[in-house]
């Protein structure tokens, strides 16, 4: 039995939610299908879940909804009155969105929430109803009945371990079942969603607890590229990779797969395979437990932007004990989680989210670090990226930073920080924003075109 999540690029259109049932009809074992939120028609074109925290907001401060709740009714109406689905499910999605605007607006996150998790849930019965049409067994499935509990994290949730047991007894129905991805339900049964993008760790949450043959994910392009897409021309197709090349890739830029969903698949060995809906016959990208190294030793380069430095110095820090825990300590009173913590022997420093941040935030960390831990100088900056190196193979090969350090000097840019070793698959470079993307081009040359490859 496998599980198919399809993104939101396979259900922004009637078209595409024809590909999506041609697909789930060529293979029987494709019983559990996990589906996103109708997204991008084209480039310039806004996601529902967009739509969904415009219209919260209007909710939020008081504005008239109508104008963007009927945007987002009309993107389910135009696929619907394109499948000739009738005027029935179109009622039940119009009126579900309707009583989500009259939760309770007490907790804003919660509100938005809910809201959210509409647009997943309603393509769900849309595509159940789809599928009904075309006279399949297929079979909305609400996660709060079947299990899926999470933690009491809004917007970051992530799964409870007594889910799998309840999610697994959907391997027993006759049925197609056809499951909303991105949200599910507290165990006191208040709604939660994972982070943006995260319908991808619902399918992989179903998939270990079915203890699926695989887990595919469809997308919109043939399979994982080198390097992304919209950034460098033409990279090249990664067959097959490493759960952990996965995660390190998608931990920095590789939108195409969400980091957090490989651990569920990758606990149970379930192997993912990256599908194109628009093209189902190409092979895609397989993610696996273990792989044949080719000669290259990097497998891909990504980089992604929204971090912080938190650079703390202090002469003689290297003697002081407990000084790094005070520190963290200080970012743990804030609710603060770190990335990275590069350090010398009088400095360190502590790379962080910029989504973490606040300017009240930064305020106290600066002044408690300043007083408290009695730092000789203490600054935040908040416009770097990470250029992420990965690949199985890197560990044992001789001379691979310093190649991808001369690579970026070519570029003109600076190295502001380091960090190999700790990680065996992966070398990332903290550099700064205005220099990410012709970094990334200069080392996937380096590292992949026949010119600069040795
Ligand atoms: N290295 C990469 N390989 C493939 N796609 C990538 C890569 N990096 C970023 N992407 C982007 O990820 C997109 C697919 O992810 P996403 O937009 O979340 O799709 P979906 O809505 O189907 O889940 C691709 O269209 C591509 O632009
Ligand atoms: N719809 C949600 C969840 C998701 O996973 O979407 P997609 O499959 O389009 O990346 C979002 O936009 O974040």
């Amino acid at each position: 039995m496998k599980v198919s999540k399809f993104g939101g690029t396979s259900l922004a259109s009637a078209p595409q939610l024809k590909k999506v049932a041609a697909i789930i009809q060529t293979d029987k074992s494709r019983k559990i299908i996990v589906v996103s939120a109708p997204g991008k028609r084209f480039d310039t074109d806004i996601k529902v879940t967009d739509l969904l925290i415009s219209l919260s907001s209007a909710a939020l401060s008081g504005e008239d909804v109508e104008k963007p709740l009927g945007l987002v009714v009309e993107r389910y109406k135009q696929i619907a009155g394109e499948l000739n689905l009738g005027q029935g499910i179109l009622k039940t999605i119009e009126s579900d969105f309707i009583d989500r605007l009259s939760y309770d607006m007490a907790n804003p996150v919660l509100f938005t929430d809910q809201l959210k998790a509409g647009g997943e849930d309603n393509s769900a019965k849309l595509l159940a109803s789809y599928l009904n049409s075309l006279g399949l067994n297929a079979e909305y499935v609400n996660p709060s009945e079947a299990g899926l509990v999470l933690t009491d994290f809004p917007q970051r949730a992530s799964v409870m371990p007594q889910s799998y047991e309840r999610l697994s007894c959907l391997a027993a129905k006759d049925s197609i079942s056809i499951f909303p991805g991105f949200f599910g339900f507290t165990e006191s049964g208040v709604l939660r969603t994972f982070e943006r993008g995260g319908s991808d760790i619902t399918g992989s949450i179903l998939a270990a607890a079915i203890k699926a043959e695989l887990y595919e994910n469809f997308t919109d392009v043939d399979c994982v590229f080198a390097a992304n897409p919209k950034i460098v021309d033409n990279p090249i197709e990664i067959q097959q990779m490493t759960y952990r090349e996965m995660r390190e890739l998608s931990y920095a830029g590789f939108s195409v797969f969400h980091d957090e969903a490989l651990m569920p698949a990758f606990k149970q060995s379930i192997p993912v395979c990256i599908k194109n809906t628009n093209n189902p016959d190409a092979p895609g990208t397989m993610i696996v437990a273990d792989r044949q190294y080719s000669k290259r030793p990097v497998t891909g380069i990504s980089a992604d932007s929204g971090f912080s430095t938190l650079y703390v110095s202090k002469y003689l820090m290297n003697r002081e004990i407990g000084f790094g825990r005070k520190l963290l300590q200080i970012l743990e009173d804030e609710e603060i989680s770190y990335e990275h913590i590069p350090s010398g022997i009088d400095n360190l420093s502590v790379i962080l989210r910029n989504h973490q941040l606040t300017p009240a935030k930064e305020a106290r960390i600066l002044d408690r670090v300043k007083h408290e831990l009695e730092a000789d100088d203490v600054h935040i900056r908040g416009d770097f990226s990470m250029v992420v190196l990965v690949g199985e193979g890197m560990h044992n090969t001789v001379g691979l930073a310093a190649r991808a350090t001369d690579a970026i000097a070519r570029t003109g840019a600076n190295i502001e920080m380091i960090n190999q070793g700790s990680s065996e698959v992966s070398l990332v470079f903290g550099v700064l924003k205005q220099d990410e993307k012709k970094i990334l081009k200069e080392l996937y040359k380096e590292f992949f075109s026949a010119v600069y490859s040795y």
